[in-house]
């Protein structure tokens, strides 16, 4: 199945910047704070050093006790003051990042709600859980546990190599000796670590399709007996994942080596360079174990950076992939199309499903007028609702086009499909119903619910605040099927098309879900998949399918007086068959 499909986009570093910028644009104030406290923390932990220095020189000029003291005393509130402002720092970014997360998982979630059907079909749905699940978690471990050490970590070896700097450029020369060796092993490592960790990434995502396309296809593979087999596919997925992760830890492993070959290269200079300045009387002894306790200072912040440079650069990698999907032009809901009457046209379409040996459609051409209403007719497997669901924009054609107003139907919102198996979410009735219009009033949602005749709703315990589905009052497939008819009036669509919503119907209920569904088809253009030939009857025209392709199209009257398919097929369900009419006589 993943052979088929085609990733999500991922987002270049210039979009992730932006974004980023733009959820932190609302907290400027936070944003602040944050800086500051943070150039201020690592400020404090400069004067330690600077100050022990001093003691240094004094002790060997022979200071006072006094003095001594004093110095003790600075290097103690210094230590107190940075400690302080790095807690507060600390915090104020974790605020920072909590509430820039919290907002970006909630519109990764929502974006990926709001995906356009076609785009999810193409990359499959693992990859999409993986960055709803798998990123937002990297993510957060990071923000939670590396952002402020990051930022600390920054500051602290940006300002310290100031402080180097003023003491003695000299011996910021020397320590810099050690960059040659962070240089050589960043050059080894950043090449081959994005590789191995978007690997890393990939691999996650596949073993998600390939659990996830297990889990949704159970059945089948039971029906087949292949669920030996596929359990194989799973565990040579999570073999590869297993397999990947663990080559990336000692990968990561085997650099970590190189940062303490740098830090005994960074301070053996300073040391002997220090010896020689003081020899030829150009530093004092304290300005050289100033600068040792500076380049001391590095080590820590140094190894934090590198020592987790694998997962930040992960958690940016999971960023991109995040970005990738808040960028994909969202779906918009139905009944949010701009309103301009237009044309379904469907031009030779041809649809094979994935893995089927033959195509289902065959050069199937159409068009909806606006206001028009069409019934679709044909024996079971003739490819109906196939052609319902490509008309929806759910699912693209393999050859051909489908467009409404010229332009593509995905992410219109201007064709609604109302499937043969409706769903009722379970919650309350009322939120079921907003799932088409979210800002729907209670008022709307009743007359929705009266139009389409579900009366039923004044039993309820509590009336459209009553919890429906799996988990409360349960609802049968008439009334269910009624639920889905009202939130298509809710949405209010350009073209709605009917998937046989009649279908499901006991005899009693057929009449009135018919009704229901001429409410939502009137002032709108519509597709119904007829089963019963009554609404195919009242259609402004009958497009008959016969094994994938439209082979009658016509008027009811005009295709009986024909005598062909559509005559055939009349005939056949006009004929009452014994079981009607004992449900007649009953
Ligand atoms: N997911 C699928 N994968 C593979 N083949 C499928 C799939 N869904 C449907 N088909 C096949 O495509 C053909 C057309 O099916 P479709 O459901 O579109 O027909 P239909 O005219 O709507 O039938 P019915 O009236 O029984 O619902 C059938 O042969 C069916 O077996």
């Amino acid at each position: 199945m993943s052979g088929t499909t085609r990733a999500l986009p991922l987002a270049g570093a210039v979009e992730v910047r932006r974004t980023v910028a733009a959820y932190l644009r609302p907290h400027r104030g936070l944003s602040a704070a944050m800086v500051a406290t943070a150039v201020l923390a690592a400020l404090a932990g400069l004067v330690a050093p600077w100050a022990i220095g001093g003691l240094v020189d004094g002790v060997l000029a022979g200071t006072t006790p006094a003095e001594i003291v004093v110095r003790t005393a600075v290097v103690a509130v210094a230590g107190l003051l940075s400690a302080v402002l790095t807690a507060v720092s600390a915090a104020l970014v974790a605020k920072l990042g909590q509430r820039v997360l919290a907002r970006m998982r909630e519109d990764t979630v929502s974006a990926a709600l709001h995906l356009p059907s076609a785009v999810i079909e193409r990359s499959g749905r693992g990859d999409l859980l993986s960055r709803v699940g798998d990123d937002v978690a990297v993510i957060s471990q990071v923000v939670a546990a590396l952002l402020a050490p990051w930022i600390t970590a920054l500051l602290t070896v940006a300002l310290t190599m100031g402080g180097l700097f003023a003491l003695d450029p000299w011996l910021m020369v020397a320590g810099m000796l050690a960059l040659p060796v962070y240089g050589f092993s960043l050059r080894w490592y950043l090449p081959r670590a994005a590789r191995r960790y978007s690997a890393e990434r990939a691999a996650f995502a596949d073993r998600a399709e390939s659990l996830v396309s297990a889990l949704e296809g159970l059945p089948t593979l039971r029906a087949y007996g292949a669920e030996a087999e596929h359990v194989g596919l799973v565990e040579r997925s999570s073999d590869r994942a297993r397999g990947l992760s663990r080559s990336v830890v000692w990968f990561s492993t085997r650099w970590g080596k190189w940062m303490n070959i740098a830090e005994l290269v960074g301070l053996s200079a300073i040391v002997v360079a220090g010896f020689v300045l003081v020899d030829v009387g150009a530093a004092t002894v304290g300005a050289v174990t100033a600068a040792a306790l500076y380049f001391h200072r590095l080590f820590n912040p140094l190894s934090l950076l590198v020592a987790s440079f694998d997962q930040v650069q992960s958690a940016f990698a999971s960023l991109q992939r995040i970005v990738g999907v808040l960028g994909i032009p969202r779906e918009r809901p139905a009944g949010t199309h701009d309103g301009a009457p237009a044309a379904l046209v469907a031009d030779g379409v041809t649809y094979r499903y994935p893995g089927s040996a033959e195509p289902v459609l065959h050069e199937v051409s159409l068009r909806i007028e606006p206001g028009e209403t069409i019934a679709l007719v044909g024996a079971s497997g003739a490819g109906k609702s196939t052609l319902a669901t490509l008309l929806a924009g759910l699912v693209a054609p393999d050859e051909g086009t489908v467009t409404f107003g010229g332009g593509p139907v995905a992410g219109t919102g201007a064709v609604l499909l109302v499937p043969q198996e409706a769903h009722v979410f379970s919650g309350p009735l009322i939120e079921d119903l907003r799932l088409a219009r979210q800002d729907a009033t209670e008022a709307e949602v009743r007359h929705a619910l009266d139009v389409v005749g579900a009366d039923w709703i004044e039993e309820l315990p509590e009336g459209v605040h009553t919890a429906v589905g799996e988990l409360g009052h349960p609802l049968g497939p008439d009334r269910v099927a009624q639920v889905a008819l009202a939130r298509a009036l809710l949405a209010d669509p350009a073209v709605v098309l009917l998937d046989e919503a009649t279908a499901e119907a006991s005899s009693r209920e057929a009449g009135r879900l018919e009704d229901a569904a001429a409410a939502v088809l009137r002032d709108r253009a519509g597709l119904v998949v007829a089963h019963r030939l009554r609404q195919a009857a009242i259609a402004d025209r009958v497009l008959v399918m016969d094994d994938g392709r439209v082979v009658e199209s016509g008027a009811h009257d005009e295709l009986l007086a024909a005598g062909g398919h559509y005559a055939r097929l009349w005939e056949a369900w006009s004929t009452p068959r014994p079981e009607a009419k004992l449900a007649l006589e009953g």
